[in-house]
């Protein structure tokens, strides 16, 4: 993609003067807090294991919502799920340099901390009404890279040293073969967070469906004490799936962004009638796409939003390996991944997206759910 950046500008975190702006209070007494909220802010491990121990104590459970801040509708559904489950809401928001590689985005990445705590007020608010919840947000988790890194942040290399968590196969595949260290950083840092926080259950978005997998993966090899709970793919109204990096797009992306859905939703419509194999089920999906692909390529530069095709997969459950025939019984995850390329030529006043619209990876997936 766009993307090269310094490690010394890798601490992508609300430096320690946030806990002085009118978001975060620092309070003496009781550490940081959001405003109006009884959220507590914790950005160093000791204090928060501190709290951790006292829910133990009072048998209150735990659940633990994984991000990268830049908060959505999606990260909140998460987060209803996890308040629905559990005594207590933990969030973390911390973008992960190990899981970028070094051409990619990690320096652009959306940073909106004043708003994601709006966000996580009002929706505490919410959660605080509807008497349906166990719990609501007891605390969100935003560490500085020392607190994660402590031995510094290992290499952003393929290659590279480090204290690194692997999952392979499964890791090494589909995003993982676009973005070879992007498993590795991901789970290297949630076995980091579930380490630290020791929660009983941890919410992952279905959006990210590989990751999923990942993560399932290393609770059972790594025999971790936490239930991996995976909530479903929140949309906009035509269906793009919500992402933090869809700010990037711009108006006239935004448009053509849709088409990875539809290409998905093709093959899952064929499913529906009956086709199982590899070749019904993908290959007209992949022939419109590729049209599509072909047809902006050749449109005129000031009309054109160009994309190329990463992937389209039908996979197993499981280990995301490519199958060839549908199994009824474990039905398959049909997933792809599209490159938005920079707009060519912009039109006076053109809205091209946060940073001025570089090139968007946007990945989406449907389950063909087992009979
Ligand atoms: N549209 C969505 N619906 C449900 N969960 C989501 C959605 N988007 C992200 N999540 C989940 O939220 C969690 C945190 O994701 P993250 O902070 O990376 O946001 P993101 O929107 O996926 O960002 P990015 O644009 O970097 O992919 C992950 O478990 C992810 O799967
Ligand atoms: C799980 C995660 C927070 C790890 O950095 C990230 O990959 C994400 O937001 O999906
Ligand atoms: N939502 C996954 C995090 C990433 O793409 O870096």
């Amino acid at each position: 993609m766009v993307w090269k950046v310094p490690l010394a500008s890798a601490t992508r975190l609300p430096s320690p003067r946030a806990f002085s702006t009118s978001t975060t209070l620092f309070h003496r007494a009781t550490g940081a807090q959001i405003p109006n909220t009884s959220i507590r802010v914790f950005r160093e491990i000791p204090a928060l294991r501190q709290w951790r121990r006292k829910q133990r104590l009072d048998h209150r459970s735990v659940g633990l919502v994984p991000t990268m801040g830049a908060l959505h509708a999606g990260h909140l559904s998460l987060i209803r799920m996890a308040a629905a489950d559990n005594s207590a809401v933990v969030v973390s928001i911390y973008v992960n340099p190990t899981q970028f590689g070094v051409h990619e985005d990690l320096d652009s990445y959306p940073k909106t901390w004043d708003e994601d705590c709006k966000m996580l007020r009002n929706l505490d608010r919410e959660l605080s009404e509807d008497g349906g919840n166990l719990g609501k947000i007891a605390a969100v988790f935003a560490p500085t890279t020392d607190t994660i890194y402590p031995s510094g942040i290992p290499s952003q290399e393929v290659d590279g040293k480090g204290s690194f968590v692997t999952i392979t196969p499964v890791g090494e595949l589909l995003e993982g073969a676009s973005r070879p260290i992007f498993f590795r950083g991901v789970a290297t840092v949630c076995m980091k967070l579930f380490n630290i926080m020791q929660p009983e259950k941890v919410y992952f978005g279905q959006k990210d469906v590989q990751q999923t997998v990942v993560i399932k993966r290393l609770v059972k090899d790594f025999c971790m004490d936490t239930k991996v709970v995976v909530g479903a793919t929140q949309r906009e109204p035509d269906g793009l799936a919500l992402s933090s990096r869809n700010v990037y797009l711009g108006t006239r992306r935004r448009k053509m962004a849709t088409v990875l859905l539809r290409t998905l939703k093709l093959a899952e419509a064929a499913y529906f009638s009956g086709c199982r194999s590899r070749s019904e089920l993908l290959g007209p999906a992949e022939d419109w796409i590729h049209h599509l692909e072909v047809e902006q390529r050749q449109n005129k530069p000031e009309k054109r939003a160009s994309f190329l095709l990463d992937y389209i997969s039908l996979a197993d459950p499981e280990t995301m390996e490519e199958i060839d025939e549908v199994d009824e019984k474990k039905g398959a995850i049909l997933s792809g991944a599209i490159k938005m390329l920079p707009i060519e030529h912009p039109n006076d006043g053109e809205d091209l997206g946060l940073s001025g619209g570089l090139p968007v990876r946007l990945i989406d997936n449907i389950i063909l759910q087992a009979a």
